[in-house]
């Protein structure tokens, strides 16, 4: 917030890299085991959507080598569905399109195509080439689906941040405005700052400066303008058993996102603490239909009460 120091500031450089190591706050398993888990199941979930579902896969959105996508389609294919795209985690250094196709069984049998996206993670990519590769992806599936029924971003975690930044990006010089409809995301970092000052940042080597321009929370904090459509969904979710710097995270970006001055305008914002999930549980059980933020993630793109 913009109240005194920000609270990250007065832990130790032991707790702040205990805070953000995600896998060191699992209850069910081990750190090693919660990590391959999460990469198995991403990989057999993959697998199983490539072999069961009409696709389109490494479609190039650039010219670079690791700008491509995968698109899943439904059943009965139809260009005029919604469109879900998703962002993978991995503190942006690790984490593949090739292995991140979760939500595609659960969405493309309710009539949503889900597009996984690819972006040169660090040490190749920088914060600020990943957020213009996200913002160039959503706006080729924009321009190749001119008449999809809405643009849902989801992220986990880094992919999260890459998603949030969206509702920042400016589309004018792009030439076409995305029919964005609604934002998920999964237990998220909006302040990149604490970053800097963690071991995640060696392959990174953000600045504060970098971490300043590419932070959702401090570029809302100081945002003049509504910066989206207000009838847009934005649902922060964040887990049970993710630690507390995560919850603050997720807590005081919901908070910045309506905004004193915006509320008038009624933003579609939602908070949800995901009961008894972690960091890596939260997103791999989107490969189930009746996890309850697959039903979420579904009322909302079906605009169903
Ligand atoms: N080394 C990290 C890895 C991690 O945070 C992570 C792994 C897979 C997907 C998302 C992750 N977190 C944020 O992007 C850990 O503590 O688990």
């Amino acid at each position: 917030g913009m109240e005194g120091p920000a609270p990250w500031k007065r832990l130790s450089k032991e707790e702040l890299e205990d805070q953000y190591s995600p896998s060191r706050w699992v209850i069910r398993r081990g750190a090693e085991e919660a990590l391959r888990t999460y990469s198995h199941i991403g990989d057999e979930a993959t697998k199983k959507a490539r072999a069961t579902r009409k696709s389109l896969l490494h479609v190039s959105y650039g010219d670079g080598e690791g700008e491509k996508l995968d698109i899943y389609f439904p059943e009965g294919v139809s260009e005029a569905s919604p469109f879900c795209l998703f962002f993978h985690g991995g503190y942006w250094q690790s984490g593949s399109k090739d292995t991140s196709a979760f939500m595609v069984n659960p969405l493309t049998e309710q009539g949503v195509t889900v597009v996984v996206v690819a972006y040169d993670i660090a040490p190749k990519g920088t914060l600020d080439q990943m957020v213009d590769q996200v913002t160039r992806s959503i706006v080729f599936v924009q321009k190749q689906y001119p008449c999809n029924e809405g643009i849902y971003l989801c992220g986990h975690s880094a992919g999260a941040h890459l998603a949030a930044m969206m509702l920042l990006a400016n589309w004018t010089k792009h030439g076409v405005t995305p029919n964005l409809k609604g934002f998920f995301l999964v237990s998220g970092i909006y302040d990149l700052k604490p970053i800097v000052y963690t071991s995640q940042n060696a392959p990174l080597l953000m600045t504060l400066e970098d971490a300043q321009r590419n932070s959702p929370q401090l570029l809302l904090e100081v945002a003049l303008t509504r910066p989206l459509d207000p009838a847009c969904h934005v649902l922060v979710s964040v887990g049970q058993h993710d630690s507390p710097e995560f919850h603050r995270q997720s807590k005081e970006f919901y908070q910045v996102l309506p905004g004193p001055t915006l509320r008038q305008g009624g933003w579609n914002a939602s908070f949800e603490e995901i009961h008894d999930m972690d960091h890596f549980e939260i997103i791999w059980n989107l490969t189930q239909k009746d996890y309850v933020l697959t039903q979420m993630i579904l009322r909302t793109i079906l605009q169903e009460p």
